[in-house]
């Protein structure tokens, strides 16, 4: 070997590509490997999206495709869900745990695209970014607990489901919470209430109301809220959550029948003339961005389980929507054994 060359620094060696570690549908087997810093996916073992044709991929995209893959690259076997993915004719590869700002990042070769699949679009005119729920390491492993959700159901005699209770600020979200959760405390059921608010003091106080940060919000409540029902409660979830999308993501983790979504269809009117924390006044002033129903979108539910109206701008009593929903939950078998 000539010694006035530089000694080649070692080449990286190749680690076998580990299986995706959430289930198969035809886009996961077609989609493929999870790879965590693979050399031949990221040889600058930084996180760059390195098989991506600029145009076709740009960076800031592959980045920032933000949930969970299984959700949003279409990989989610029951509700194949898309964010803002490149052009059709690429292919998609979760290619580590590293990103250029922390997230976990995306490798954009798939061969689907937004366009294909028009309803999971997201918000017209934002990009939505959301933290990415890709595990951060690759060595976890699920352990399994000799008590059961079936058991836990005997014990309760109740099978647990989530409400999801969605619509405009003041259209009655945490009124009807309440009011639910009362009637079926006194009907020996248990219940639990997860309020938007309410969990912006805590669990989701270092969010704000960005299209990302809402987001992120859902998503949070929506695993929580999934854990209530595991343990067999009846979890009520109030929250605004205005994006379709995040709420069909929090649908799809759970089974079809045990996420009921209440749609609390109040006229913006309505909850204006409302407006029991003043927010609507501070919006429309121009103190508040972002405010729902003013200068951010709300996307109405397109199939939800229960509607719930005003009639001649009249919205029924509380006790009267809390009867529509445990009427419901009766009819399902939520409150028996
Ligand atoms: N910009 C903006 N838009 C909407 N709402 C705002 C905003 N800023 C503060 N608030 C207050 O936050 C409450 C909504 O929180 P959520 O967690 O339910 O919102 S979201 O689902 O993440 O959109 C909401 O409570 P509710 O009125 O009970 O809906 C408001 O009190
Ligand atoms: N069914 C109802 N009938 C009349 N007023 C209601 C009803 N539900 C809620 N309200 C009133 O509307 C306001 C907003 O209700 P709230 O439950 O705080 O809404 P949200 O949680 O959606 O912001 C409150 O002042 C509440 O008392």
């Amino acid at each position: 070997m000539d010694a006035r060359l530089p000694a080649r620094p070692p080449r990286p060696r190749a680690r076998a590509p580990v299986r995706l570690p959430f289930a198969a549908s035809t886009a996961t087997r077609r989609a493929g490997w999870w790879c965590p810093r693979d050399p031949r996916v990221d040889p600058s073992g930084r996180g760059a999206c390195a098989f991506a044709s600029p145009g076709r991929c740009p960076r800031l995209a592959v980045a920032h495709l933000n949930r969970s893959p299984a959700s949003n690259l279409g990989l989610h076997p029951r509700r194949p869900l898309l964010p803002r993915l490149p052009a059709a004719g690429t292919r998609t590869r979760v290619t580590g745990d590293e990103s250029c700002d922390g997230r976990p990042l995306v490798e954009c070769t798939g061969d689907r695209s937004v366009e294909e699949q028009p309803e999971h679009a997201g918000v017209e005119g934002k990009a939505l970014k959301m933290s990415s729920t890709v595990p951060k390491s690759s060595n976890i492993f699920w352990h399994d607990c000799p008590v059961g959700k079936t058991d836990r159901q005997k014990l309760l005699k109740q099978k647990g489901c989530v409400v999801w209770i969605t619509g405009l600020s003041g259209s009655g979200k945490s009124t009807l919470a309440c009011t639910l959760g009362r009637e079926l405390h006194t009907r020996g059921k248990l219940a639990y209430v997860l309020d938007g608010d309410n969990l912006r003091h805590g669990l989701n106080k270092d969010l704000g109301f960005k299209a990302e940060d809402r987001a992120e919000n859902i998503r949070r409540v929506g695993e929580v809220a999934k854990l209530f029902a595991d343990a067999g409660l009846v979890c009520i979830a109030s929250l605004i959550s205005p994006y379709r999308r995040d709420r069909e993501s929090c649908r799809a983790l759970l089974s079809d029948s045990s996420f009921i979504e209440v749609f609390l269809n109040m006229s913006l009117e309505l909850c204006e003339a409302r407006d029991p924390k003043g927010l609507y006044k501070l919006a429309r002033a121009g103190k508040i961005k972002g405010f729902t129903g003013i200068d951010d979108p709300y996307e109405a539910p397109l199939n939800c389980e229960i509607e719930i109206k005003e009639v001649d701008g009249v919205c029924p009593p509380p006790a009267e929507m809390a009867g529509q929903v445990v009427t419901y939950l009766e009819e399902k078998g939520f409150l028996h054994e």
